[in-house]
């Protein structure tokens, strides 16, 4: 993962990250699986499913659309990518973007209530499951 202040390009570290509740955990890509179960019990991630994007996708320019509307969910939005890359913007404290490019491996969780929006990176391709507190559901609210 490589966090930078979209604007300036400025790094910004994990600690920072913190600061405005988008947690961050590396994961194990050969043995991964009693981390993610210790942490899904720990924060009663009871759902799950995976995503793949690439250029074959259907409608992939249609949902690359939506997902790069800035917009909120009201739960949290947590992404383990499994293969692949992508980019997560997210609202600092003051209305800045941070750009989070993630990559296999990496585990984001973006809090309830937060703006952010998706894209894929020049490699065009990320494969990420998603865990919900509930039933499956993405429901973004967008801005304006
Ligand atoms: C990497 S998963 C696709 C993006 C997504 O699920 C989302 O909710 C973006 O806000
Ligand atoms: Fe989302
Ligand atoms: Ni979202």
């Amino acid at each position: 993962m490589k966090v930078s202040l979209l604007d300036t390009n400025e790094p910004i570290s994990v600690e920072q990250l913190k600061d405005i509740n988008v947690l961050y955990f590396p994961m194990d890509m050969n043995d991964y699986k009693p981390a993610l179960e210790s942490l899904c019990q720990e924060r009663g991630y009871k759902n799950r499913d995976e995503v793949k994007l690439n250029k074959d996708t259907p409608n992939i320019e249609d949902k690359l659309k939506i997902f790069f509307e800035e917009h909120l969910h009201d739960d949290e939005e947590i992404r383990f990518i499994l293969d692949g890359s992508g980019i997560f913007d997210v609202r600092n404290k003051d209305d800045k973007w941070y750009r989070i490019n993630v990559e296999k491996g990496d585990l984001i969780i973006v809090p309830a209530n937060m703006y952010h929006r998706f894209t894929l990176d020049d490699n065009r391709f990320i494969h990420a499951m998603r865990l919900f507190t509930d039933a499956p559901k993405w429901v973004p609210v967008n801005r304006y």
